[in-house]
């Protein structure tokens, strides 16, 4: 495939490689210095668009895609408050994006144990609960868009918890209610992404821990995203790719 790069940082450079690996071209690459060569013309030469910018530019990057009839991949977090927007355009307008707040295969299998976690200890309410999430310093966001695509399971599934509220240690102290998930958020020079289910009781803790590495997972699982996105349209998240079932267990 033509692969479009949009945001040539830490992550594009390194999903180049592995898209180079899998035989695929890089036809385009948009960072903030030339981000004036976004345009439909430019996306037209591209069978698929990856973004990985900032929360920041990541909206006007999805509409050039859609305008131009690029389908697009966006790993790119923090503009999560604009979903609904984006996907009703998407829908409307019949084209074609793919999003995911993580697309390696190791958390997407921790996105689905934790939720089947959440669902057994509904039933104990002795346990609160609350995740962590730790990443480098430069991140833009808190909290993670992974550690909100994990406490949304939680809440989804757990009915003493309706929201969940986030505290960037060192810059925001929260006092929780009961019914309130706390998201703890803490950066740290060069960690890659590591996030912490706890439920403690007066008992004992029980921890779900998924800690990354490196960059490699997220940058492959972006690759296969846009392989799978191939020749479909729609709005589609990482969940529709990698569709786990409990009855495969
Ligand atoms: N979904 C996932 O699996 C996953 C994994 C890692 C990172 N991310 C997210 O991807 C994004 C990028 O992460 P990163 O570590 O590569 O950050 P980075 O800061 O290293 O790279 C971002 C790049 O975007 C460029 N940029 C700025 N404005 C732009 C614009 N208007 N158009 C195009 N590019 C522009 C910057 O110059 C920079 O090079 C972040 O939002 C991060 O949270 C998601
Ligand atoms: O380095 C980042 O930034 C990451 N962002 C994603 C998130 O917000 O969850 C995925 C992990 C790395």
């Amino acid at each position: 495939m033509n692969i479009a790069l949009i945001g040539y940082g830490k992550m594009g450079r390194i999903i180049e490689q592995f898209a180079v690996d899998r035989g695929h071209h890089i036809v385009l690459k948009i960072d903030a210095d030339n981000r004036d060569e976004l345009n439909t013309d430019n996306l037209r030469k591209a069978d698929v668009a990856i973004d990985f910018s900032t929360p920041d530019s990541a909206i006007n990057n999805i509409y050039t895609c859609f305008d131009a009839g690029t389908p697009i991949i966006v790993g790119t977090t923090g503009w999560y408050g604009q979903l609904q927007r984006v996907k009703d355009d998407c829908l409307n307008g019949k084209k074609s994006l793919l999003y995911a707040s993580n697309f390696s295969v190791g958390v997407n299998v921790f996105f689905f144990v934790n939720k089947v976690l959440a669902k057994i200890m509904d039933r104990y309410p002795q346990y609160d609960v609350q995740v962590e999430e730790i990443h480098h310093t430069k991140k833009l966001d808190s909290p993670s868009g992974t550690a909100m695509t994990i406490a949304e399971g939680i809440v989804e599934n757990v009915e003493r918890k309706n929201e969940w509220v986030n505290e960037v240690v060192g810059q925001t102290e929260i006092i929780t209610k009961p019914d309130q998930l706390l998201i703890e958020s803490h950066r740290i020079e060069e960690v890659p992404g590591t996030h912490t289910v706890i439920y403690s009781s007066e008992v004992d803790d029980i921890e779900f821990k998924h800690t990354a590495h490196n960059r490699a997972g997220f940058a492959l699982g972006a690759v296969l995203a846009a392989e799978w996105l191939n020749g479909k349209t729609g709005f589609y998240s990482v969940k529709d790719m990698f569709d786990f079932n409990i009855s495969d267990i």
